[in-house]
């Protein structure tokens, strides 16, 4: 009937929560106060980073993955926390095919055709065997911290073949791109267990993709003195896209 359903059991499903920003993740601040048990709470499926970027963090099926910068998988306690993680609970309405994904661009326009509602959020899985696939990870910091462009600077890079597994990504509309990486953010889980990371490029020639829409967010700021005292006025969502994609 096209009316917001605001009982407690929809909105539960159809909220993206997230610890801090994306604009104080690329100022450093690398230190959250928040355990995977807490995001946990929040959420089965999504992605993010480690405290001190200590690796690509990805939530899928209610366990957390990590990606480090040596390239190592393996999946993480709940103790560990986070100073950038979005989460929900997946409740897809759709699943469509995708194809003839020959560079990340061509499935981005194929998930946003899906969008019947572009100034929502979602997120989506998608599931197939990548012809090609490239992720990146990170190093872990030690403080003083850097900027987040500075570390990725550095970032570590691998390219795969023939890898079946699952994107975790979420869209964000350029109205909340201090919040969230604007547009798509791609992680990745293979089925095995063996590889992961943030998806800078990926080919694709068929897979399925279940689409989630969301309108409601949840943001938790970190209560720290650092972010406290953080200027976060100075991202632009250009820098922020210039990191989280393939830019080279
Ligand atoms: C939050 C992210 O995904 C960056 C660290 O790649």
């Amino acid at each position: 009937n096209g009316k917001a359903d605001t009982s407690a059991s929809k909105i539960h499903n159809n909220t993206l929560f997230q610890y801090s920003t994306i604009n104080a993740l690329m100022k450093g601040q690398f230190d959250g106060e928040m355990t995977l048990g807490e995001v946990k709470k929040h959420g089965d499926t999504g992605l993010g980073t480690f405290n001190a970027v200590n690796g690509e963090l990805t939530l899928i099926d209610g366990k957390f993955y990590r990606f480090d910068y040596e390239g190592h998988f393996e999946e993480v306690k709940l103790d560990e926390k986070t100073p950038f993680v979005a989460a929900t609970y997946f409740s897809p309405e759709k699943t469509i095919e995708v194809s003839n994904v020959t560079q990340i661009s061509d499935l981005t326009a194929q998930l946003s055709a899906s969008m019947d509602k572009k100034n929502n959020f979602y997120a989506f899985k998608v599931h197939g065997t990548f012809s090609y696939l490239k992720v990146r990870s990170e190093e872990a910091q030690e403080k003083p911290y850097p900027t987040l462009p500075e570390v990725l600077a550095h970032q570590s890079e691998f390219e795969y073949e023939n890898v079946t597994g699952t994107m975790i990504a979420f869209y964000t509309p350029n109205y909340a791109a201090m919040f969230n990486v604007p547009g798509f953010h791609f992680h990745f889980v293979s089925d095995d267990r063996t590889i992961g990371g943030h998806i800078l490029n990926a080919k694709l020639f068929k897979g399925v993709a279940q689409v989630d829409s969301i309108s409601n967010l949840d943001v938790s700021l970190p209560q720290t003195e650092e972010f406290a005292n953080a200027d976060l006025t100075t991202v632009t969502p250009e820098e922020i896209e210039a990191v989280e994609t393939d830019s080279k």
